[in-house]
């Protein structure tokens, strides 16, 4: 059975260890001096000098424990005041306004109806600076004044703000009254007359909680869910229809049976009759999420949701979860935010990695009588979603990697109203055609994944999700209400985030406290390798069964792994190099315990959920705090005591602060990049025009990534410049076959235009797709099925190649240059950002090796206390570092190398941003690795600021162009 400690802020001490030390027989001085307190946390952890290698306390191997969940401790819950000294035993606490100080958020309103304490001590207020995190709710944490002494109700619901709930929820869904309590006497009656066997379901919290509601059977098959194995809707094509048949009649049963043939549907077929419908309605057998057969009764849960649309009840919700999800109560902000997203209020939830996020929009879903739309970030991460709905909530998901086939199956499923939830990526919004089928379909709730991505001051910032504005989402699709998730975002990454979804800062739900049950630890190496290898044969890790390890560069993940397996641990590597297929292996491999250590880049982890990992290793410094918390939530989801060890040195951390300045652009580059999106500007309105990925990053050094960035802001900026349309390949190279060109020209329109548009290069005919569209006046898509005509004919056989960047241009601005200098200095904040995000992770493992006085609890390697005190004043308070002292202002001999290498490489064309790259040891689109690492002066400047490189090299770079004009003005006397 699984826990969680998430639930009620328990703390290391109450958490079983997954090992229980032993109490050391000869324990050593430093031991003997603990405080009590301090020796509960102590008994938990493995702890170990810095100096020596020696431990001081250590737990003994273990002597395997039965697995226990931590307490879920529901009085505490209920009642704060019942543990007024210990503050992190207050209940979750909802964010308000107030806790985003004004300067930060100027123009966020504040929710009067919110202005009391949600969380509330008579006793011993909290004070912020007791309190080892942060408390999130707005005027209690930051002001301290809790006068009125409100306390909570269980969960820490605001009474208040949900008073007229009720008829709002009705007036939103249109509902009929409430009818008598159909569910009562059923389940009554149920009760009764079947062998009342206890829902026990795998995520349950805490061993004790039972629920009183029956179910038929419960065995173990396979993990998955049948709906969503189907990834491409044919599940649920056939599950859909089954539902509307949904009765005793023969040809429904039939159908049944088919539909439970090819689904591989376990239905109750012992039980009387075919076992398809009693009299409580539809009863379906199905895989739960951790393999277990769950049966739930379709009328049950419709009576459910029916009650919780006519009140939204604390009880009803309640009585929902069970039914679908067999959980006996919510986790900390679930019941809060689905309440407020319930009464349409657009939300913005911020809970730790594996804090049960998803059923926040997993259970209005199905309350919604529209369609709830989740956008994600990953295919991977889509797919896991998909397969974790629980059973009774139809999903679909739309994505790259499906045939045509199956993206118009998708849409009919969601016209006939067969699915509840759709998965979509942020990219599928430049499509018009997904855009227009939601004319007729009502979206009730757009859902943001990882919704930090929106901006572009958090550690993942990705440009389609820019497009996620409130307009679009709103004005475009009707959403009627909106609720942004992540795990990691700082107070200025949260802002942007609700500013661009127009969310007010009433409806912020945060709890940013990392899980207590995970044990940090912290080492500065100058042998890494050989500290890992030492890492993992010593306890607690050498006991460890799940565990992954970290890299920051694919390299890496492939030497370590070979090392592993070269002493005999069974490990695989994951990164972006690997093959799809593969990467999925080794997941599939990992999440069955086949395999004990995953060696991986940051592509491993997002959306995985693995419950049992006992530990994760920072082999690199992660690039940001956010990265490193995302990171060590994958480990202890199960609520035991997790290990978390972080190895850090300052090569790497200098050639990881490098790459940070991969991105960025310099004005006048930026200016010609707006030359050439602009030039088709002499075309009539509404032409395509083109830019091609690959050429026009080489052109400008620029990554790609930069480039859609820029074009996505001329899209989304205060003036829309363009409209950008989906990427596509738009070079086509065709071949006729049967009838000549000059004599199909004559017969077909395209053709005619083929021919005026092409080059002729060894009897085939290249040519611009855009180009054709355009004298055609087709659109892209009507002349890509034109030419599949053709093809199918036997006429034409053609290729595709060149990914580019598509769209219209709607207005040509008046003033390049400035529109080129307000991008490049926004997109060198975006760097500066990035920077400073290093610098701070860095400055928060130094300090935990180098300065902790290991007066609060801190000892030896552990660093749990420090850690989490760091972690939480950058996430609140936005404390970032000044740039480390180790990072040199200039160097003496930067200008004579400058120079050297300049003559050493007279022939290339040099900015001073790509010296100052190739200083840093940074590859770029025009100066890649391959060719440039070969310099001797590659990486050579690392640890020397790199805008101070830049003006070195931009002032060398003038001094030779200086000496040639000089030059050129004497030969021309
Ligand atoms: N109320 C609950 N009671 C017990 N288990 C729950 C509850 N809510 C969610 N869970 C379980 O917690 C686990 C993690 O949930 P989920 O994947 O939604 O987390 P998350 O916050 O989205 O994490 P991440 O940020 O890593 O994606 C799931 O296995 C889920 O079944």
């Amino acid at each position: 059975m699984d826990s969680d400690s998430d639930s009620d802020g328990s703390h290391v001490s109450s958490t079983p260890p997954r090992h229980p030390p032993q109490p050391s027989p000869l324990p050593s001085r430093r031991a003997l001096l603990f405080t009590a307190k301090s020796r509960t946390q102590a008994k938990n952890t493995s702890i170990t000098s810095t100096k020596s290698s020696r431990p001081i306390l250590r737990p003994k191997p273990s002597t395997k424990q039965p697995r226990k969940n931590p307490p879920s401790n529901p009085k505490t819950l209920e009642n704060p005041i019942q543990n007024p000294q210990n503050p992190s035993s207050l209940p979750f606490q909802i964010h308000k306004n107030d806790t985003i100080s004004s300067e930060v958020l100027p123009n966020l309103t504040k929710n009067a109806s919110c202005s009391k304490p949600l969380i509330q001590n008579p006793l011993s207020p909290p004070k912020f600076s007791d309190l080892p995190f942060q408390i999130h709710r707005n005027d209690t944490l930051l002001s301290n004044d809790n006068s009125s002494g409100e306390v909570l109700p269980a969960g820490g619901l605001c009474v208040s703000k949900f008073a007229s709930f009720s008829k709002t929820r009705k007036a939103i869904l249109n509902l009929e009254p409430a009818e008598a309590d159909p569910i009562e006497p059923r389940l009554a009656q149920q009760t009764e007359k079947k062998e009342a066997v206890v829902r026990k379901h795998p995520n349950l919290i805490g061993s004790n909680v039972s629920s009183s509601l029956p179910v038929k059977k419960v065995k173990c098959v396979n993990e998955g869910n049948f709906v969503r194995l189907n990834i491409n809707g044919y599940g649920k094509k056939f599950a859909s229809k089954f539902k509307r048949r949904n009765s005793n009649s023969s040809s429904g049963k039939k159908f049944y049976r088919r539909w439970k043939k090819k689904v591989g549907v376990v239905g109750k077929e012992g039980e009387g009759g075919n076992g398809l419908c009693d009299e409580e309605g539809l009863v379906v057998e199905v895989k739960g999420r951790g393999g277990e057969r769950l049966d739930f009764d379709t009328k049950l849960i419709g009576d459910a949701v029916m009650r919780v649309r006519n009140e939204a009840s604390d009880e009803n919700l309640l009585r929902l979860l069970k039914l679908t999800f067999g959980y006996d109560s919510f986790r900390d902000g679930q019941l809060e935010t689905i309440k407020m997203v319930l009464s349409g209020k657009s939300t913005m939830l911020v809970l730790p990695t594996g804090a049960g996020k998803s059923l926040c929009y997993q259970l209005p879903a199905m309350v919604f009588q529209g369609v709830t739309v989740v956008i994600s970030p990953l295919i991977s991460l889509m797919i896991d979603q998909l397969k974790q709905l629980p059973a009774a909530v139809e999903g679909g998901l739309l994505c790259s990697s499906q045939t045509p086939e199956e993206v118009l199956e998708t849409y009919k499923l969601l016209e006939e109203g067969s699915i509840k939830v759709l998965f979509v990526s942020p990219e599928r919004f430049l499509n018009s055609e997904f855009l227009s089928i939601f004319c007729d379909t009502q979206i009730s709730l757009v859902v943001i994944d990882e919704a930090h991505c929106v901006s572009e001051w958090s550690h993942n910032f990705r440009p389609s999700y820019m497009r996620l504005k409130a307009s679009l989402l709103r004005d475009k699709l009707g959403a009627q209400c909106i609720l942004a998730m992540t795990a990691t975002a700082t107070t200025k990454t949260l802002y942007s985030v609700m500013h661009a979804l127009d969310i007010p800062s009433s409806d912020l739900i945060q709890a940013v406290k990392p899980r207590d049950n995970l044990q940090l630890s912290v080492s500065l190496s100058e042998n890494r390798m050989k500290d890992l290898m030492t890492l993992l044969k010593s306890s607690p890790f050498s006991e460890a069964k799940s565990i992954i390890i970290y890299c920051k560069f694919q390299f890496e993940t492939d030497l370590i792994c070979k090392y592993l397996c070269d002493s005999n641990i069974s490990a695989k590597s994951y990164h972006s190099g690997i093959f799809a297929k593969e990467r999925s292996r080794t997941q599939e491999l990992f999440c069955a315990n086949k395999i004990r250590v995953v060696v991986a880049t940051v592509a491993f982890g997002m959306g995985l959920n693995k419950k049992d990992i006992d530990a994760v290793i920072h082999y690199s410094l992660p690039e940001s705090l956010e990265e490193y918390v995302q990171e060590i939530g994958r480990a202890g989801r199960d609520g035991r005591i997790s290990y978390c060890h972080l190895f850090f040195d300052d090569v790497s951390y200098f050639k990881t602060r490098s790459l940070m300045y991969s991105d960025g652009v310099d004005e006048y580059v930026v200016n010609k990049l707006l030359c050439q999106i602009f030039s088709g500007s002499t075309n009539p309105a509404g032409k395509i025009c083109s830019l091609i990925k690959e050429s026009a990053s080489r052109k400008f050094d620029m990554k790609e990534e930069v480039i859609l960035t820029i074009l996505t802001q001329l899209e989304l900026g205060e003036v829309q410049y363009l409209h950008l349309l989906p990427q596509m390949s738009v070079t086509c190279t065709l071949n006729f076959h049967q009838t000549s060109p000059a004599l199909l020209a004559m017969k077909d329109a395209v053709v005619s235009a083929i021919l005026k548009n092409s080059v002729i290069k060894d009897g085939q005919y290249i040519f611009d797709i855009p180009s054709v569209a355009n004298s055609t006046r087709l659109q892209v898509n009507d002349l890509s099925n034109h030419l599949q005509t053709l093809k199918l004919k036997g006429e034409v056989t053609y290729e595709l190649k060149d990914q580019a960047y598509c769209y219209v241009i709607m207005e040509v601005p008046k003033d390049i240059c400035s529109l080129a200098t307000w991008l490049t200095k926004w997109l060198s904040e975006v760097e500066s950002c990035k920077v400073r995000k290093m610098d701070t992770m860095y400055d928060a493992a130094v300090f935990a090796a180098e300065a902790c006085d290991k007066v609060h609890g801190c000892l030896g390697r552990q660093h749990t206390p420090c850690l989490q005190r760091k972690i939480a004043e950058y996430f609140i308070s936005g404390t970032e570092v000044d740039v480390p002292k180790k990072i040199g202002g200039s160097s003496p001999f930067l200008t004579a190398d400058i120079k050297v290498f300049l003559q050493c490489n007279s022939q290339a064309k040099f900015t001073p941003r790509a010296i100052a790259r190739i200083l840093h040891g940074i590859a770029s689109p025009a100066f890649p690795s391959a060719t440039w690492s070969r310099t001797h002066f590659w990486g050579r400047y690392m640890q020397t600021d790199f805008k101070a490189i830049t003006e070195a090299a931009k002032a060398e770079l003038l001094n030779i162009v200086g000496k040639d004009s000089i030059k050129q003005g004497h030969s021309q006397d």
